[in-house]
């Protein structure tokens, strides 16, 4: 279990110069960390979950030798090296082992899976194999050339007894669920999921469903956030909509910090007037990061009230999206249980051209994935700039990174990109 350690304690504001991304990574991995207890869960539920135990093999996987073909088994040092001629002395099917050992020069039926009789070491394939019935005994040739050992698995080949095949922290795919179901084991201790609190900032936010007027816009941030947080194993909780006034931000705030593990917010993180949300956490906790040296996502701010980690993500929805995958994501991963993790990257082939790029921050753009004419891997660039265009995310296969000294960008050059796969949301 995850022992209730400082979080973001040591954070300190820094000055007015903007932080630059990998510094606000630095600070993000040193001091967030896990706050999520053990539960046991059947392994029908784990997958997805954070692991908090070590998930050792009590026995050998496979638990015996056994055949993986369908043919014969014998012992090798009957073989001739011309091929040998067995008496077929017994059947045995997977499920049903045989402890009788093998006579000399016999050979016996088997099947994938089955486990080989006593003083069986190799198997031939039924396909190479003839068989021969003289007066009601059975016989069967095997060729020549089979090596010791052929088709025969080894108990324990795949997994020993007592080896670790999961450490905690991991966040179980069905593939770890199934290596955990290999070892006969029916439940698993895994991190209680954080819960996580959401509530929009903005007077001009309306939820679906309601009328809309000029000047208002629905509240599509809330639909965002709460299904990233799903796709990262938290559980979302909605807390609705902040007006923009002061008195009514920090009422809310206290008493969501409360409540969850985690405050996620957007809207009202910048400067204007009515932007409350980074003064109400000036107010009542401490702020580590704001403002970044990125585009989209400058005013991200980061902090903590009471035991409560809070992360205020900007309005506009673009960078909402971005603030959340590149540091949102490892701190829930880490308060959750997991690993910071880094991103995954790639390169490919510019299908665009930047002119000119401000030095000293860094830039994400929402890119989609091609082909060149020679079948080389290139991206094309979400042609509009604009922050608040939910439709360039909705085309987009990831993102197209540029780093803070990069002042433009060629026609053909390699830039890095990073794809939403990593992140569970992979277009299907
Ligand atoms: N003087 C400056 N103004 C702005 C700056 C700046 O540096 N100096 N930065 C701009 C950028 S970039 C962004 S991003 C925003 C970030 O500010 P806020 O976090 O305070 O965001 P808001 O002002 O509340 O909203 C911005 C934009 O996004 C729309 N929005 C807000 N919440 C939602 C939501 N839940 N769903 C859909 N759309 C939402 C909102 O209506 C605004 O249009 O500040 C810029 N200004
Ligand atoms: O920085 Mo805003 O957060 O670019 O869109």
């Amino acid at each position: 279990m995850a022992e209730r350690r400082r979080l973001l304690d040591d954070c300190f504001v820094h000055g007015s110069d903007s932080l630059r991304h990998d510094e606000a990574l630095a600070i993000l991995r040193r001091e967030v960390t896990a706050v999520a207890r053990a539960e046991t869960v059947p392994l029908t539920a784990a997958n997805g979950r954070y692991l908090a135990e070590a998930v050792t093999a009590p026995r050998d996987v496979p638990l015996a030798d056994n055949s993986a073909v369908d043919g014969y088994a014998f012992r090798h040092a009957d073989h001739d090296p011309a091929g040998g001629f067995f008496r077929l002395e017994t059947r045995i099917a997977a499920g049903h082992p045989s402890d009788v050992p093998l006579g000399p020069w016999a050979a016996a039926r088997i099947f994938t899976g089955a486990v080989m009789p006593p003083g069986a070491d190799t198997v031939a394939m039924q396909e190479d194999c003839e068989r021969h019935d003289q007066d009601g005994q059975a016989f069967v040739v095997v060729p020549a050339g089979l090596k010791p050992g052929a088709n025969r698995r080894r108990a324990g080949e795949d997994v020993k007894a007592g080896s670790v095949l999961l450490e905690p922290g991991r966040r179980l795919r069905p593939q770890d669920v199934a290596a955990i179901a290999s070892t006969g084991k029916t439940d698993v201790a895994v991190y209680r999921r954080l819960r996580v609190a959401l509530m929009s900032s903005g007077d001009e936010l309306r939820r679906p469903g309601e009328a809309i007027l000029p000047g208002q816009v629905y509240d599509a941030n809330h639909y965002l956030l709460r299904a990233l947080v799903e796709a990262a194993g938290a559980e979302p909780i909605d807390l609705g909509i902040l007006p923009d006034r002061a008195d009514s931000v920090q009422t809310a705030l206290e008493a969501a910090a409360a409540g969850c593990d985690v405050l996620l917010t957007t809207g009202g993180a910048s400067h204007g007037e009515e932007d409350h949300i980074t003064t109400t956490l000036d107010r009542l906790g401490t702020r580590c990061l704001w403002p970044l040296a990125i585009k989209p996502g400058r005013s991200m701010a980061v902090g903590r009230i009471d035991g409560c980690v809070f992360l205020g993500l900007p309005g506009n929805p673009v960078a909402a999206m971005v603030c959340f995958l590149l540091y949102a994501r490892p701190v829930l991963s880490v308060l959750g249980g997991g690993a910071f993790g880094e991103l995954q990257r790639f390169q490919v082939i510019a299908d665009f051209e930047i002119a000119r790029k401000k030095p000293g921050r860094r830039e994400f753009h929402r890119g989609t994935l091609g082909r060149t004419a020679d079948g080389r891997t290139c991206v094309h660039r979400f042609e509009r700039d604009g922050s608040g265009l939910i439709s360039g995310l909705s085309e987009a296969d990831g993102l197209i990174e540029i780093d803070e000294e990069t002042t433009a960008v060629a026609r053909g050059s390699q830039v890095d990109f990073i794809p939403f796969g990593q992140f569970g949301i992979a277009a299907g």
